[in-house]
C-alpha cells in the first residue's frame, strides 16, 4: 500500500484551495497517508499580456502540472474541469470528478448590485469570449474590455478603478470565501456557463492502479455525469474555455436537460440549442447538441474564431 501520495498544483491561491481540499479529504479517508502539494508555474499563469484565446488555447495551464506526473515527481493533479482539455496525453487520465460547486457565472462590482443597473457605456472585464459574447447579446451597450490573471489580480484591477464591472466564475469566489464580492449569481439564461465549470477532476498516470483506488471515493456521480454531457460537446466542437462556446447540463432524475450555445465574439450571432436524455447516454447527448449547433451555423462563427 502507497504511503504518499504528492499533488501537482498551481500557485495560484485557487489552485492551492483546490489542492489543499483534495489534501484534506484524502488524510481524512487515508489518517495513515502522508499527502504533499508539490507547486508548480504553468504558461497560462505566466503569460498575462495577451488574450488566452490568441496563445496557443487548450491546456495553457495543466502542461507542466502533466509532465510532473509523467516523470513520476507527482502522482496526482488536481484541475478545474473547465480548464482541462478533451484529450489526455498518452498514460494520463481523470481519475475522478469532485461535487460540483455552483457553476454559475457571477457579477462582481464595486459600482452597482447586478448587470441590468450597469450604465450604457460601462466597462466589463471579461478575457472569455463565451462570458463576452453573452453579455453583448444581453447589452450591446456595453463596453468589454480584456481582463486576465489570476482572481486576486482581477479584482484588484476591478477596485483599481479600471472596470466598472468583472465577471468571475462564482465557484471560485465562494471556495476563497469572497462571497461578499458576488453583487449577483447570473442566472443560466443570462450567461450559460462554460462546460465544467465548479467542478475539479483529478488526473494520474492510468497504470496506477493503487492511486486510482485510493481516489475512488471522492467521485461525485451526478457532478460526473453533468460533466460528461457537458465535455462531449466542447470536444465535438474541437473547443473548450477559451471558444466561445457555453455548454451546462442538470439532471433532472435520470433525465440529463443540456443546454448549449455557440456565440460571435461581437455578440451580435448566437446559435442556442438544448436536448433532454437518459443520464446512461451523456456523451451522445452532448455530441448530438454539438452536431446540432454545428449544423446551424456554429461551424462558421467557430473557424472565423479559432483563425
Ligand atoms: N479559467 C480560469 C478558471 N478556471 C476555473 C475557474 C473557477 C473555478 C471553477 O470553474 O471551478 C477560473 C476562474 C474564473 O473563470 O473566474
Amino acid at each position: 500500500m502507497k504511503d504518499k501520495i504528492v499533488i501537482a498544483t498551481r500557485e495560484s491561491q485557487l489552485a492551492l484551495w483546490q489542492a489543499n481540499n483534495v489534501k484534506a479529504q484524502l488524510e481524512s479517508l487515508y489518517p495513515e497517508m502522508t499527502v504533499e502539494l508539490l507547486g508548480m508555474t504553468t504558461k497560462g499563469d505566466q503569460i498575462l499580456d495577451s488574450p488566452l484565446s490568441k496563445i496557443g488555447g487548450k491546456g495553457l495551464f495543466v502542461k507542466e502540472l502533466e509532465s510532473a506526473l509523467m516523470d513520476g515527481r507527482a502522482d496526482i493533479a488536481v484541475h478545474s474541469m473547465k480548464d482541462v482539455p478533451m484529450a489526455f496525453p498518452e498514460g494520463l487520465g481523470l481519475a475522478v470528478i469532485c461535487e460540483r460547486e455552483d457553476p454559475s457565472d457571477a457579477f462582481v462590482s464595486n459600482n452597482v448590485e447586478s448587470l441590468d443597473q450597469l450604465p450604457s457605456g460601462a466597462i466589463v472585464g471579461t478575457s472569455s469570449l463565451r462570458r463576452a459574447c453573452q453579455l453583448k447579446m444581453n447589452r450591446p451597450d456595453l463596453v468589454i474590455k480584456d481582463l486576465r490573471g489570476n482572481v486576486n489580480t482581477r479584482l484588484r484591477k476591478m477596485d483599481d478603478g479600471e472596470y466598472d464591472a468583472i465577471i468571475l466564475a462564482t465557484a471560485g469566489l465562494v471556495r476563497l470565501e469572497m462571497f461578499d464580492r458576488i453583487r449577483q449569481r447570473i442566472p443560466a439564461e443570462t450567461s450559460l456557463p462554460a462546460g465544467g465549470q465548479g467542478a475539479m477532476g483529478i488526473e494520474c498516470r492510468s497504470d496506477d492502479v493503487q492511486t486510482i483506488q485510493l481516489l475512488a471515493p471522492l467521485q461525485h456521480e451526478e457532478t460526473a455525469i453533468r460533466v460528461t454531457a457537458e465535455r462531449a460537446v466542447n470536444e465535438r466542437l474541437n473547443g473548450g474555455c477559451q471558444a466561445p462556446i457555453a455548454c451546462f447540463a442538470i439532471l433532472e432524475d435520470d433525465t440529463i436537460w443540456l443546454r448549449g450555445l455557440v456565440g460571435s465574439p461581437d455578440g451580435k450571432t448566437m446559435i442556442e440549442g438544448e436536448i433532454r436524455g437518459h443520464k446512461d447516454d451523456a456523451k451522445l447527448l452532448g455530441v448530438q447538441l454539438a452536431d446540432d449547433l454545428l449544423a446551424r451555423g456554429a461551424d462558421l462563427i467557430l473557424e472565423a474564431v479559432y483563425q
